[in-house]
């Protein structure tokens, strides 16, 4: 392929939570930047004065539209032999009863690879260009992840699980061997020099680590100046241990903040049952939210106040959370956090419904933001990477039909109405090719 390519057709990107520029141009990318963006008279232009001799010109048929590549910031890589099992008890319990014994496997590298390999695919296939895993306690088989990433061209953030307190299947490390082996993990990361991938300190949740562990992590992500990803308030019986193991702290938030880890460089996942003063504090912090609906649903947690978390000044991006979730696509993601919504609003919370507009923003340029990386991805914009999926509405055998009806009167209607069919209906068949840094990734399972 030359270094220099021309998209040509439809494009739709977000420029913020309820905008969405949708046009008819072009996009010049090199070297895995975009170069340029214009409309198709600008196109025209260039082609008339010769000046695309030497683009590989990818030109986009009706029914096709360029988008940003989907951003998954929370999912657990090691639990997805698990995915659609055991979604019959609330948290504290599915962890000691599925969860862990699972992730306890992940030591057994042979078996790391063999998951990871398919996990990283599956994802790619589903037009996730970045995804903010939580590996497992194992050093090594966390490494095995890194692996996976970097062999199929993943952007991704990574983070080795860390625990320290007791639970029933002995899953978890002394401090001091946590403290060790996070610091390995880091370095052997950012070692492999490899532009996509950077690794996040993991402290499980405050379940799992107590505030002497969470206080090394915070100076190990300063010291590196690495994303810290943890859960937080998802379920009522969580939020009640950890009150009642950290009885000087006030909120489950505060007892983050006093072992220092919420800044702008922290997400959260879940941030169901957030106080207002929680959320407000998290806010002050510059901390981000994964929302993850599809868990929250599945293992009874709870119905998160979307809306309150975002007018609280919270960024926030879409998880999948698999396997509390049950499904390892963004635009399921979509659906569910617009489903929670709008129940939300039914049952009387004024204004809590998201509309599709404000889920493709969470999707791609909220989930950008949320996990720091809006300055490359997320959006088209000149300077920014490609990342990028090309989207066949109509595609044979995919799940939307093509018929031969339609109000819409203006190119923008039209390209709105291709849009929302791919967000509420769409799946994997329509999502024909998918750019990472202007590489096409996506190949078959
Ligand atoms: O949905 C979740 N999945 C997990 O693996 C987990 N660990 C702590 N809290 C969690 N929540
Ligand atoms: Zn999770």
């Amino acid at each position: 392929m030359a270094s220099e390519t021309i998209y040509s057709g439809l494009i739709a990107t977000s420029t913020s939570l309820t905008q969405i520029n949708i046009f008819n141009g072009f996009i010049t990318v090199e070297n895995g930047k975009i170069k340029q963006i214009g409309t198709t008279s600008e196109l025209n232009q260039l082609r008339h004065s010769n000046r695309l001799n030497g683009y590989n010109i990818v030109q986009l048929h009706p029914g096709q539209f360029l988008m940003p590549g989907l951003v998954d910031c929370h999912t657990h890589a090691p639990q997805f032999p698990n995915i659609g099992l055991g979604l019959d008890r609330p948290l504290l319990e599915w962890l000691d009863k599925y969860t862990f014994p699972l992730e306890k496997k992940y030591s057994d590298t042979q078996f790391a690879a063999e998951v990871y390999n398919k996990v990283v695919r599956r994802l790619l296939n589903n037009g996730t260009t970045t995804a903010c895993y939580f590996g497992s306690l194992s050093l090594e088989g966390t490494l095995e992840l890194v692996q996976s990433v970097i062999a199929h061209r993943q952007r991704a953030l990574v983070g080795k699980v860390s625990m320290n307190r007791h639970n029933d299947a002995g899953y978890y490390n002394t401090t001091e061997t946590e403290i060790k082996e996070v610091e390995i993990f880091v370095r052997k990361v950012l070692e492999a020099k490899n532009d996509l991938v950077q690794p996040a300190i993991t402290p499980r949740f405050a379940v799992s680590c107590d505030e002497e562990l969470m206080t090394y992590l915070s100076k190990i992500a300063q010291k590196y100046d690495c994303m810290i990803q943890s859960h937080i308030s998802e379920n009522k019986g969580e939020i009640q241990y950890v009150l009642e193991t950290n009885p000087d702290s006030q909120s489950y938030s505060e007892v983050y903040d006093k072992s220092n880890i919420l800044n702008n460089k922290c997400i959260m996942a879940h941030a169901v049952h957030l106080s207002s003063q929680e959320m407000a504090l998290l806010s002050r912090r510059g901390v981000s939210v994964a929302h993850c609906a599809a868990s929250n649903t599945r293992l009874m947690s709870g119905l998160c106040p979307l809306r309150r978390i975002l007018a609280s000044g919270i960024n926030v991006g879409l998880g999948t959370d698999v396997s509390g979730g049950d499904s390892a696509s963004i635009l399921d993601a979509m659906r569910r956090a617009m489903d929670v919504s709008q129940h939300l609003q039914l049952q009387g919370q004024a204004d809590a419904a998201i509309s599709w507009r404000e889920a493709f923003y969470l999707a791609t340029l909220g989930g950008a933001k949320a996990l720091s990386l809006a300055d490359k991805i997320g959006s088209f914009e000149v300077g920014k990477e490609f990342d990028a999926l090309l989207i066949n509405v109509y595609k044979d055998g995919g799940p939307i039909d093509c018929h031969d009806y339609s109000v819409d009167t203006t190119e923008t209607e039209v390209g709105e109405s291709m849009l929302q069919k791919f967000i509420y209906l769409g799946d994997d068949r329509n999502i024909e090719k998918v750019y990472i840094k202007g590489v096409e990734v996506k190949h078959s399972l």
